[in-house]
């Protein structure tokens, strides 16, 4: 049997207020996890540009604004929740197409608890669904001078609409050629300690005497745009990364000798000699550490450029790959006040439109294959709408779909905010 959804705040209002000035205070949806109860949305007096999340033991009916990390969804007129696994939430937005649909506001995975335990307060977490299997974004380390910019560059511009890069942010100056924003992010070293602080880096890293790290942000806007993400990040980066739940392939560059790399290096004549004798003694930890069991899933050795990026490309599965660029078209989910949700394993009906309207619409949400979580995205969503939605059902599931109990009775306490089941 399906686990009851969410309540919408705004629904049961309109269901059990009988129009009562309560009805005009904004969209929420409350929902009940473990022993909290999580509010999602925004009231009238609350002007915010995102969803706003509060948080309240169920012993105390107090409401906290807990720490919120991630990109947050922008508030909208309708929206509904349903409790996942019993450590994730999924919203889904009302007036989106399906890029910018579904979303899920961690409340209690591995990512949140780790979190919650460094900011001694509550944490949740939110992660944009994806549709579809995005491939795994490739994280690439080796040495300073190896090659690993030259690789990256390679493949940026054989498959443009295939790969988006993750920018960094750095607090070492910038080289001759290098743009703020497209190579780096430049950064002053006291504005990253407070980004890092507040839990905006996915991965950071003093490297060579300066800071570097991953922002989710840098990856997310790549995913956002439907490409595969590459990060360059030295090897403290890449087990951290391995470390957090953002699935990637790790790749480790190695060159033939040291006194190469050494030639290398010196040859690109953008670090002084002072750098360059940093840099090579790194090189000789980071060539040891690139060894460590478990955290490369690939080594390769760049000696001749070109073999060593048509080596890349054949673990990446480019070899006979033609770049061909065509437009999806997502399908778009129009989910008005009038909706109910049912759900069945890791299935979710959306039924639009009242049980009774010949135009009512019907999509299915199948989260059975959903991979990563924030920080970052959470892919591997698929949807039909009703025209194809066996598809994606079983045999025997649309039945069991139609016995799960949509909504309950509810009575409203406190202004709305806590509801209690009949
Ligand atoms: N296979 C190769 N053979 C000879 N030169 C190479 C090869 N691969 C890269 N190079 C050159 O070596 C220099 C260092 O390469 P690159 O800047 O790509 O290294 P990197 O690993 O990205 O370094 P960093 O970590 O410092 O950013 C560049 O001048 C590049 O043109
Ligand atoms: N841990 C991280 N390491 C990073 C990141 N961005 C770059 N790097 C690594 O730093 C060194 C030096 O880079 P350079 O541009 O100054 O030559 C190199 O090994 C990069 O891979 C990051 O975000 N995190």
């Amino acid at each position: 049997m399906g686990e009851a959804p969410a309540f919408i705040v705004d629904d049961l209002l309109a269901d059990c207020t009988n129009g009562s000035d309560l009805k005009s205070k904004g969209h929420q949806t409350v929902v009940n996890v473990g022993n909290k109860i999580f509010m999602i949305g925004s009231t009238d007096h609350e002007s915010s540009s995102t969803i706003v999340v509060k948080v309240s033991e169920n012993s105390t009916g107090e409401w906290v604004i807990p720490v919120v990390l991630g990109t947050r969804p922008k508030p909208c007129k309708v929206h509904l929740a349903v409790v996942l696994n019993e450590d994730r939430i999924l919203i889904v937005r009302g007036d989106s197409a399906t890029d910018g649909c579904f979303w899920f506001l961690e409340v209690n995975t591995p990512f949140v608890r780790e979190q919650r335990k460094k900011f001694g307060t509550d944490v949740v977490a939110w992660s944009k669904g994806v549709v579809g299997d995005a491939k795994k974004p490739i994280v690439i380390s080796g040495p300073s001078g190896v090659g690993k910019g030259t690789l990256i560059a390679n493949l940026m511009k054989e498959f443009p609409s295939m790969f988006g890069f993750s920018v960094s942010h750095t607090t070492r100056a910038p080289r001759e050629k290098e743009q703020n924003g497209v190579h780096y992010h430049f950064t002053e070293r006291s504005v990253m300690e407070k980004e890092i602080k507040d839990g905006k880096f996915l991965e950071f890293a003093s490297v060579h005497g300066n800071l570097y790290g991953t922002s989710i942000e840098a990856v997310e806007v790549v995913a956002d745009a439907g490409k595969r993400c590459i990060l360059d990040i030295d090897v403290q980066g890449a087990r951290s990364v391995r470390a957090s739940s953002l699935e990637a392939i790790f790749i480790f560059i190695c060159p033939p000798s040291f006194e190469e790399l050494e030639k290398r290096l010196r040859a690109r004549g953008t670090e002084t000699e002072e750098q360059v004798q940093k840099r090579l003694r790194n090189a000789r930890a980071e060539l040891e550490q690139g060894k460590s069991p478990g955290l490369f899933d690939h080594v390769l050795v760049n000696d001749d450029l070109e073999t060593c990026y048509a080596s890349l490309k054949k673990l990446l599965e480019l070899d006979e790959v033609v770049e061909i660029i065509h437009e999806s078209s997502p399908i778009l989910v129009d989910l008005p006040k009038n909706h109910s949700v049912s759900k069945i394993d890791q299935k979710i009906l959306i039924t639009c439109g009242a049980e009774e309207e010949a135009s009512k619409s019907m999509y299915l949400l199948d989260l059975s294959s959903f991979k990563g979580g924030a920080p970052g995205r959470t892919r591997g969503l698929d949807i039909y709408s009703s025209d194809s939605w066996t598809n994606g059902i079983n045999e025997g599931e649309e039945e069991k779909l139609q016995e799960v109990e949509v909504m309950e009775d509810c009575e409203i306490e406190d202004e709305g905010w806590i509801l209690k089941l009949k």
